[in-house]
């Protein structure tokens, strides 16, 4: 709700609706309201705009954009009636001031901002554009290079950002309301005309046909189907090309189009969801925590590629870090990467090296010292995937870790209980499965095995949050969620390849789909050795395999040796210069389609029996995306994640899973539990040798059950796992 105060001669208009003063009808109706009284008292002579609790706002209520419409109120002939106003308005600019929120600070004829404010129109993130006129105003403001840059992207900028493109006429340090009211009372009596937006003409630039034509070839590049970007460049064009009242009537348009789309039904979830997850289990970690998360975190070796990435995140999130590694070698290794790394980081923050201090040892320690163990609060051990290591480092850390120390392993699939097993404190071992670069990925997995205890997993959990990460709680089994639901998904692609397929092919349907990376890249990338490793360790290739196996069966079910081979060649991807794709050098970036492997698969299926054929776009996307699908229904059967929403925020933060798509299971729940049903069923019944293309019975239950909206699939089990 708004508040209407006075200050001398300036009128106060609060906007309240915590936590964040979005802005519902109610927030809406109570502004006019304010405004036109404040318009009708001869007494007042200014109007002041501000937010409660040091926010201004964080625009729109989201929710309010998929509940059944109520009578719609609009926020732009509001913002309109403010710049309208014969008295001048200021905006208080504290804490944010995003989407409608900065849309009504446009209005306003001045902005004041606190210096640690950040302003944005995120619109676009959540499938839509600013619709409250901000489309028009902000190019008119700041010029249309910044006002497209802030409006297709939708990022956040600090006040002094906005002070230097004009955004924002002045930033205080001290309080910013009295800094507002002081303005308010100077500008009493100055005209208003250059003051308002929508009087005034958008900048020209040298050649603005070129300029456009190049901006739109970038916001598609980036878009990859995601539909709000571009149409956020068409209503910036729109105030390029037309007058405000019909740049304002294009806006409109364009608004209603993306807010009836599926795009932002399916970002608003995600938005939703994220927030939902995250908040999780955090009631029942203790506050503060042992010995507060802010004293020791002690990483144990494997200062490799994901411990440097874990030291890292904890340094920028001023977590005081020792380092371990097995021997001097190593350790300096380690030192020199994670050091790169954090002063490619400080260089991107404002402050830089100071702010994140790290060159002081009581920030980042490296040592050798195992008995440096003995005093921290948390360990991520982040050695390679070796369940014999980790054990007998879990051994070691029993012994030497004091009494509340949490134990955590960094690991991708692992079992938990196996390893909590060679320690005298099961509860406190838990796994977090961080993603690669550990600094850069949002997801954290947290696995919790039969013993860990809740306190343990709400400690895991408000790691994540200090981290900045999103952190899902998930049951123990192979692969946990992401790599259980990724192996069906991979499985299928390489399967594709024997039918007939080629990489490109298949990463292009699903880069096409909206993925960042197709499976056949991200595998170059990661390396090939990595899952041949594992395979080996599973006895599925290599000198353990029984003498006489079908090299296309294991135990009964399909199994294409395809990836094995390549790496007995020598081909690990990137790293080799050669793997799936060729690349111009070793540790070469540029994927380019390999006449050797071509044939190399022809020669594969001529010596197999198996018969080319062409395999279509459709194919390619239902037997990998349905697989992964599927084996959601079956993971949240067995009750090793709560709810959909959780499966859906791990795809989009962890695997470059479109988030405009909503993630696998609301990607489900658009396209049709049937309709996925009746695919699974073809495919399985065309590959009866592939388990993995079996509908989950959870999945025929919902359809049975006449397809169920997502978020009542959960109360069809009877079982959930006591911990989530
Ligand atoms: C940066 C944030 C604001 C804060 O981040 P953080 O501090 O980390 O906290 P969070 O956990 O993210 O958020 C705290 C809780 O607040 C909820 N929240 C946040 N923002 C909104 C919001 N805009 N609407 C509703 N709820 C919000 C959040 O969910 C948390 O609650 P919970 O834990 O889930 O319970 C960060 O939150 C953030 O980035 N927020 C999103 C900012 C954003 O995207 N803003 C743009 C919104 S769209 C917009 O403004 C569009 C304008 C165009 C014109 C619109 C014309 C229509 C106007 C009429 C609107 C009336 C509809 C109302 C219908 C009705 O009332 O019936």
């Amino acid at each position: 709700m708004e508040r209407y105060a006075r200050s001398s001669a300036v009128a106060v208009i609060r906007l309240r609706n915590p936590p964040v003063n979005a802005l519902s009808v109610e927030v809406l109706q109570a502004l006019e309201d304010g405004l036109k009284k404040a318009e009708a008292d001869p007494s007042v002579k200014a109007i002041m705009i501000c937010g409660e609790n040091g926010k201004f706002s964080a625009g729109a209520d989201i929710r309010g954009f998929s509940t059944p419409k109520r009578h719609r109120v609009a926020l732009g002939p509001i913002v309109s009636l403010i710049e309208s106003s014969e008295k001048p308005v200021v905006a208080a600019i504290e804490g944010i001031a995003l989407g409608g929120g900065l849309e009504v600070a446009l209005g306003c004829h001045y902005r004041l901002a606190h210096v640690k404010a950040q302003m944005g129109l995120p619109e676009v993130t959540i499938g839509l554009l600013p619709g409250a006129e901000g489309t028009q105003r902000l190019p008119r403001l700041i010029g249309v290079p910044a006002a497209l840059d802030m409006i297709t992207t939708g990022k956040h900028i600090p006040a002094t950002e906005a002070l230097k493109l004009g955004l924002v006429d002045e930033i205080v340090e001290e309080n910013t309301i009295e800094a507002a009211i002081r303005l308010a009372n100077k500008v009493i009596g100055q005209p208003l005309g250059p003051r308002r937006l929508s009087l005034k003409p958008v900048p020209k630039l040298p050649n603005t046909d070129a300029f456009l034509r190049e901006a739109l070839a970038k916001v598609k590049k980036q878009a990859r189907g995601f539909l709000a970007p571009e149409l956020c460049f068409q209503a910036v064009k729109a105030a390029t090309e037309r007058p405000f009242a019909e740049g304002v009537r294009r806006e409109r348009e364009l608004f209603q189009r993306l807010l009836s789309s599926e795009q932002a039904r399916a970002l608003q979830y995600a938005f939703f969801a994220e927030r939902a997850v995250s908040r999780d289990h955090l009631s029942l970690a203790p506050s503060p925590l042992p010995g507060t998360l802010l004293s020791d975190v002690y990483i144990y070796t494997g200062l490799g590629t994901m411990g440097q990435g874990i030291a890292t995140s904890l340094v920028k999130a001023k977590i005081p870090v020792v380092a371990l590694e097995q021997d001097l070698e190593y350790l300096n290794k380690g030192r020199k990467a994670v050091m790169g790394l954090l002063e490619r980081e400080a260089m991107k923050m404002e402050g830089g090296a100071q702010t994140l201090d790290f060159h002081n040892p009581a920030r980042l320690q490296f040592t050798v010292d195992f008995d440096l163990l003995s005093d921290v609060d948390l360990v991520i051990e982040a050695v390679f995937e070796d369940m014999a290591l980790k054990k007998e480092i879990f051994h070691k850390l029993s012994k030497i870790c004091k009494p509340g120390a949490l134990l955590c392993t960094n690991t991708s699939a692992l079992n938990i209980d196996e390893i909590a097993s060679a320690t005298s404190r099961p509860q406190q071992v838990i796994g977090t499965h961080f993603f690669s670069p550990a600094h850069v990925m949002r997801l954290l997995e947290i696995i919790y095995g039969r013993h860990t205890s809740p306190t343990a997993i709400a400690t895991a959990m408000q790691l994540a949050k200090a981290l900045k990460k999103v952190g899902v709680v998930v049951g123990n089994c192979f692969g946990f969620v992401g790599n259980r639901m990724m192996f069906p998904y991979v499985e299928q692609a390489v399967f594709l390849l024997e039918e007939g397929s080629r990489p490109e092919a298949v990463d292009q349907a699903l880069e096409d789909f909206g993925f960042k990376i197709g499976p056949f890249r991200m595998s170059d990338l990661a390396g090939l050795d990595v899952g041949w490793r594992s395979r080996k360790g599973q006895g599925l290739t290599g000198p353990s395999l029984p003498a006489g196996t079908a090299a296309r069966q294991r135990h009964g079910q399909r199994y294409s040796p395809l990836p094995d081979l390549l790496c007995e060649r020598g081909r690990f991807g990137q790293k080799t210069g050669k793997g799936w794709y060729q690349y111009e050098k070793a540790g070469g970036r540029t994927a380019v389609p390999d006449p050797w492997l071509h044939s190399f698969l022809s020669q594969y299926r001529d010596s197999h029996g198996i018969k080319t054929r062409y395999i279509d776009q459709e194919e390619i996307l239902e037997r990998c995306l349905f697989s992964l699908i599927n084996e959601g229904f079956a993971i949240l059967a067995e009750g090793i994640a709560s709810a959909p929403e959780h499966l859906d925020v791990i795809y989009i933060n962890g695997y470059g899973w479109p988030k405009h798509r909503g993630g696998p299971m609301f990607y489900a729940s658009t396209v049709g539990l049937p309709h996925v049903l009746a695919k699974l069923q073809k495919y399985s019944e065309a590959h009866p040798d592939v388990p993995k293309l079996r509908p989950s019975a959870f999945l025929k239950k919902l359809v049975a059950a006449g397809n169920p909206p997502l978020k009542e699939w959960m109360s069809y089990l009877s079982r959930q796992s006591p911990k989530l």
